[in-house]
C-alpha cells in the first residue's frame, strides 16, 4: 500500500481517485450521482415554490421509488410537521411516506436533547418546533428557560424579542433553528430565521448557536436515518450556503440545482463548488426511465 509522508493526507492511489472524480465530465458526474444509493433532497426550490410543484419532480420521485432508492427530504423550514409536509406533497401528487421527512426543527429538538435532556425552552415558531420540542421531552418556559429557540414564521413581535433578550441576559442559550436570512415566496425574497436571530443576537449581545443546514449536526443525522456511508449518499439542494455547504461539510457529493435561491452566477462569489450543477432534479432521472417515458405519454 502507498503511504503519504504526512499523517492525515490521502496516500497517493487515494489521491488518484480524487483527482479522477473531480475530473470527470458533467454528464459522467450525472451518472455518478444517478448510481447513488440514497438521496437527501432539500425542498424549498427544488421539490416546490410554495405550492407549486417544480418541473421533473414527479419523474424524479418515481424514479428514486422504481430504482429502490433511499431518500430523505430535509428542510430548513422548522414550520411544518414531517405529516404536513407529508400531506402538502400528496396535495401536489407526490405520494410518500411521513418517515421522508426530517426538518431543521426535528435536528434543532435532537440537538438539544443531547445538552440537556429534559429541559426547557421559550420558542419563537411555529407548530412544526413546537411539535418536535415537545416529543423531545421540552417544556415551554416563559419565566427562567434553559433555551431561548428561535424558528421559521411570522409571530416574531417586539414584545416576544425583548422576552428573549431578557431570557438570553438571565442566562438561557439562544439557538436558531437555521441560519437562512430570507427565503423566496411569491416571486420575492422575504425574512428568514437568520434575520430574526440576527436582531435578537445584536440586542442581546450574545451568539446563537444554528442547528440547521448547512451544520454537519443535520447532514450527520440525515445520513443515520438513511443508514449508509458517507459516499453511497448525495445532497440535492437549490442553495450554495446551506445545502452545497452542508454537503461539503458533511464530506457528500453535492447536486446544486438551479430551480431555486441560487444562481450560476453566484459560483463566482463563494470559495467552494458542488460536485455537479443541474437545471432541475428532472435532470438526475436518466431519459429512458419508465418515469420519464409515462410522463411523456401523458402528456
Ligand atoms: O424559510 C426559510 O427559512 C428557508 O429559507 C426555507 O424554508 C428553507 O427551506 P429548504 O430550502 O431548506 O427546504
Ligand atoms: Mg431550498
Amino acid at each position: 500500500m502507498t503511504s503519504s509522508p504526512v499523517p492525515g493526507l490521502r496516500p497517493d492511489a487515494e489521491l488518484a481517485q480524487v483527482i479522477a472524480h473531480a475530473n470527470r465530465s458533467d454528464n459522467e458526474k450525472i451518472e455518478y450521482i444517478r448510481a447513488k444509493e440514497a438521496f437527501i433532497i432539500d425542498m424549498d426550490g427544488v421539490i416546490y415554490h410554495g405550492n407549486t410543484l417544480l418541473p421533473g419532480v414527479k419523474e424524479f420521485v418515481q424514479w428514486m421509488k422504481d430504482t429502490k432508492k433511499k431518500f430523505l427530504f430535509l428542510t430548513n423550514n422548522s414550520a411544518p410537521t414531517p405529516r404536513e409536509l407529508q400531506q402538502k406533497l400528496a396535495r401536489l401528487g407526490i405520494h410518500v411516506d411521513e418517515s421522508h421527512f426530517y426538518t431543521s426543527a426535528i435536528c434543532t429538538a435532537k440537538f438539544l436533547s443531547t445538552q440537556k435532556p429534559g429541559g426547557s425552552v421559550y420558542a419563537i415558531g411555529e407548530p412544526g418546533l413546537h411539535y418536535a420540542l415537545y416529543s423531545q421531552g421540552f417544556d415551554m418556559n416563559e419565566v427562567n428557560p434553559d433555551f431561548v429557540v428561535v424558528g421559521e414564521g411570522s409571530g416574531l413581535n417586539y414584545e416576544k424579542m425583548a422576552r428573549a433578550v431578557k431570557l438570553i441576559s438571565a442566562g438561557a442559550k439562544l439557538i436558531g433553528t437555521n441560519p437562512d436570512v430570507n427565503a423566496v415566496a411569491e416571486h420575492c425574497l422575504v425574512p428568514a430565521c437568520g434575520a430574526f436571530v440576527s436582531a435578537i443576537e445584536l440586542a442581546s449581545g450574545k451568539k446563537a448557536f444554528f442547528c440547521g443546514k448547512p451544520t454537519s449536526l443535520m447532514m450527520r443525522y440525515a445520513q443515520r436515518i438513511l443508514g449508509c456511508s458517507r459516499d453511497a449518499v448525495c445532497m440535492v439542494g437549490d442553495r450554495l450556503d446551506t445545502d452545497v455547504l452542508g454537503g461539503i461539510y458533511a464530506e457528500i457529493d453535492t447536486v446544486l440545482v438551479l430551480s431555486g435561491v441560487s444562481k450560476r452566477e453566484d459560483l463566482a462569489n463563494v470559495a467552494y463548488a458542488p460536485y455537479v450543477v443541474v437545471d432541475g432534479v428532472g435532470s438526475l432521472v436518466p431519459p429512458s426511465s419508465s418515469s420519464v417515458m409515462q410522463a411523456a405519454n401523458e402528456s
